[in-house]
């Protein structure tokens, strides 16, 4: 809510998503153990100080280094933060009671319906109407308890070593030192206990005593380095998980339909981004780490504990066995809390997003409360649950360590009697109990870090599912056999003939289009040739579908039933790249990167050079004087006289392109268009936010453009550019459909839509206007 206001202050270049990052990383540093708390601090305190200058402007209005706002965000009394974990509790043991319930009856019906496809002539009627109640083994699969939460963890093992693609030089020392190192901890206790054998003893052998004492020094220093090594490889590990898992995610977003974006907010993708992959980086390089560590401590100390006397190993296992159930409980509750907690910060980042992106708005209309609200109530739902984690911990802590403390207690009165009956010696049986401590301690830190490794993966489980989500819209697949290669190369072939014979560039055969989220199509059975050199204006009111045909064509969205072809090619035929070889597009409200001109323009071409001075990645001469000539057809020069801004190739234009005004930004996205050659030129508004002035340039611009292309075509509500431009062919478009096609000048005649479209702006058949121009006074008629 700050970002308005930062203008004023030091963070002037701090956008949205970096404040959205900030908040962000303030959520995780709060993670206990995590190692960016400067971080939080450090970006709390510039939020903070951004708001007091921005909301007062004057910082000495501040009072103990808070800002004067006093708001305060509401937080439960603690009595009823515990008596709403009892409620969430009780709630979600009888969910669960019911979907396990549920899943069985799933399981029964699964067999049943198996048995009528085996034997289907014994079961003729098969019934039908449970297909449907069937159709949810996933779900079903979730609630099987124990079963479930292996195979829920062998499945993220599995993604998780997929995704992040370690190899064997970092796993296997890892690993190695991980196995050493719980055994060198092994050793202490033999060690340890020999020392207090000997001071308790009073022994006079004193070489027994430096054996002891040496044996203790040896493995600790051992134990130590080992844990060093291991600490930094999983740290690594831990690191390059991030790393690989956000990048991938990152790709297979971009890579997604434009549909999936009209139905998902940007905020809640970013927070999938940084917090949910976080929790992948610190479940490997912490808790994954921790919890195999203790379990070879567990496996080695079991070792020595039945060596030195089995029946009591075996009492000590009967109560590790129930703190292992009740750890394994807690950590089938904190999986399920975290993905709703996950899911709750998502949401909120979402809105968080949509505020600061709408911060103009928020402002002029006075929303700072509604939007606190708003964002406050989001935050306080995901704050109840954590709340309910910290209760499940406390009650998970009090459990284990009653239990643990029972068993000790046990195991020293039967130790008590064992020496009594003198059945033992007393320095196996001090052995014997440090051995049970130590297997103790390693169980009771298993249990807990499997809770938060549970925790980590219900977070990450948002984040596998988006990555391994396959486009709507995608390239075609690749083909790999050779005949069908040769065959589909030769097809694409007698196509290109046929296409240089035939004159159109796009062809759409009765083609519909319908949106998700719409039960009515935007485009209804569309018929339509472009041919090579037409210059076409769409025209329409207001959603009638003009920009859906562009974006149709652009292959945003694909036609739900007919076809588009570009080239005599489908465009379902044809990879993403190929479209973007051919087609470009001039938007309205062109954005651009917060890069240099050159940059922007040459967007999504690789640099071919290396700068001698900085070593970094740059254009070549080729291009740079590509750019320069682009940039001076569109109107936007960066040499010579007529550049009156003073800008150079290298001019950085600020974020979206903010640094230009509308008009320029548009000329930007003309040179981009201009210097690609494309075949098809397409136009969105092109006119519509400019002066009159500025039209005159950008029409010139796009009438270079336009001599590039072998064909354009142009979304327009501004009729007056259907002459400018020179447009030969008009379409005009009402609910979705096609309702006339022609020339300009001879629908403006015909006294059809179009030229009630054009009355309305004035505009009249060039006879008339002739007339209109020679004899003032029929205008008044
Ligand atoms: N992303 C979308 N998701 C769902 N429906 C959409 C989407 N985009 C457009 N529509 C719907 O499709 C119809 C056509 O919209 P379109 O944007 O193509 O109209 P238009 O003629 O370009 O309108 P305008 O001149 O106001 O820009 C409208 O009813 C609109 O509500």
């Amino acid at each position: 809510l700050v970002a308005p206001h930062l203008g004023k202050s030091h963070h002037l270049h701090q956008s949205s998503t970096q404040l959205l990052g900030n908040i962000g990383v303030s959520q995780l540093a709060l993670e206990p153990r995590h190692h960016k708390r400067t971080t939080t601090s450090s970006a709390l305190q510039s939020l903070s100080t951004a708001a007091a200058n921005g909301a007062n402007g004057d910082v000495s209005e501040m009072e103990d280094g808070l800002p004067v706002d006093n708001f305060q965000p509401r937080t439960m009394k603690v009595l009823e933060s515990f008596a709403f974990f009892v409620r969430f509790s009780a709630q979600t043991i009888l969910e669960k009671r019911a979907l396990r319930r549920q899943g069985r009856s799933n399981r029964r019906r699964l067999r049943h319906r198996l048995k009528q496809l085996v034997f289907r002539r014994k079961y003729k009627h098969a019934v039908t109407d449970e297909d449907d109640t069937m159709a949810q083994p996933e779900e079903a699969d979730e609630n099987l308890g124990i079963r479930g939460s292996i195979r829920k963890l062998g499945e993220s093992r599995k993604n998780l070593t997929r995704l992040v693609g370690y190899d064997s030089s970092l796993l296997v020392p890892a690993f190695s030192y991980l196995i050493l190192g719980a055994f060198t901890s092994s050793i202490v206790p033999h060690f340890y206990s020999a020392c207090i054998s000997c001071v308790a003893s009073g022994d006079p052998n004193r070489a027994k005593l430096i054996w002891a004492i040496g044996g203790l020094g040896l493995s600790h220093v051992a134990e130590a380095l080992f844990t060093g090594f291991r600490g930094a490889l999983f740290w690594i590990a831990g690191t390059r998980a991030n790393y690989n898992v956000r990048v991938k995610l990152h790709r297979n977003l971009l890579m997604q339909e434009a549909a999936f974006f009209d139905s998902t907010e940007t905020g809640f993708l970013l927070s999938r981004l940084n917090n949910d992959v976080n929790k992948i980086g610190m479940v490997i390089s912490f808790h994954v780490n921790v919890v195999l560590r203790q379990l070879a401590q567990f496996f080695f100390g079991s070792v020595f504990l039945f060596r030195i006397q089995p029946k009591l190993g075996f009492v000590t296992y009967g109560g590790i066995g129930l703190v292992a159930i009740a750890s394994w409980l807690y950590g089938d509750f904190t999986r399920t809390l975290a993905e709703r907690v996950q899911e709750l910060f998502a949401e909120s980042s979402a809105l968080a997003e949509n505020s600061f992106a709408m911060s103009e708005t928020v402002r002029a209309f006075n929303g700072v409360d509604s939007e606190t609200k708003k964002y406050e109530a989001s935050q306080y739902d995901a704050l109840q649950l954590e709340e309910v984690q910290a209760w499940a911990y406390g009650t998970h802590k009090f459990v284990s360590d009653t239990l643990q403390t029972a068993l000790k207690c046990l195991l020293l009165f039967c130790c008590w009697k064992l020496g009594r009956a003198n059945a033992v010696p007393a320095a196996k049986l001090t052995s014997f109990l440090f051995y049970a401590n130590y297997v103790n301690e390693s169980s009771n830190e298993v249990g807990d870090q499997w809770a938060k490794v549970q925790a980590a993966i219900g977070a990450s489980t948002n984040v596998f599912d988006l990555i391994r989500r396959v486009p709507a819209v995608r390239d075609p697949k690749t083909v790999t056999n050779t005949l069908l290669e040769l065959s589909a190369a030769q097809d694409l072939i007698n196509r290109a003939q046929e296409q240089s014979q035939k004159k159109d560039i796009i062809k759409m055969t009765d083609m519909s289009v319908t949106y998700g989220a719409m039960e009515k199509p935007a485009l209804k059975n569309i018929d339509l040739d472009i041919n090579e050199h037409d210059r076409v204006a769409i025209v329409g009111r207001s959603g009638s579908g003009k920009s859906s045909m562009l974006r149709t064509i652009l292959r945003f969205y694909d036609p739900s039933t007919g076809q588009c072809n570009v080239e005599g090619v489908d465009l379902r035929d044809m990879s993403r790249k190929d479209i973007a070889s051919k087609i470009v597009v001039v938007e309205q409200e062109p954005h651009l990167f917060p890069l240099s001109l050159i940059d922007n323009v040459l967007y999504g071409v690789e640099k071919d050079s290396i700068d001698e001075e900085t070593g970094e990645e740059c254009y070549s001469e080729k291009y740079r004087i590509a750019v320069t000539g682009a940039l001076s057809l569109a109107g936007l020069p960066v040499t010579g006289e007529e550049n009156d801004l003073g800008l150079e190739l290298d001019t950085r234009v600020g974020e979206g392109g903010r640094t230009l005004s509308g008009g320029q930004r548009q000329r930007v996205a003309i040179a981009r268009a201009l210097v690609r050659n494309p075949t098809i030129l397409l136009l969105d508004e092109p006119t519509a936010a400019l002066d009159s002035k500025s039209e005159q340039v950008v029409v010139k611009a796009l009438r270079s453009a336009m001599e590039k292309t072998r064909c354009m075509m142009m979304v327009t509500h501004r009729l007056g550019v259907v002459r400018s431009l020179g447009v030969n062919k008009v379409v005009v478009l009402e609910q979705g459909e096609i309702v006339e096609v022609g020339e300009p000048e001879k629908l403006l005649s015909s006294g059809g839509i179009y030229s009630q479209l054009a009355k309305e702006q004035g505009i009249l058949p060039l006879s008339a206007s002739l007339l209109q121009n020679n004899e003032p006074e029929l205008t008044h008629i």
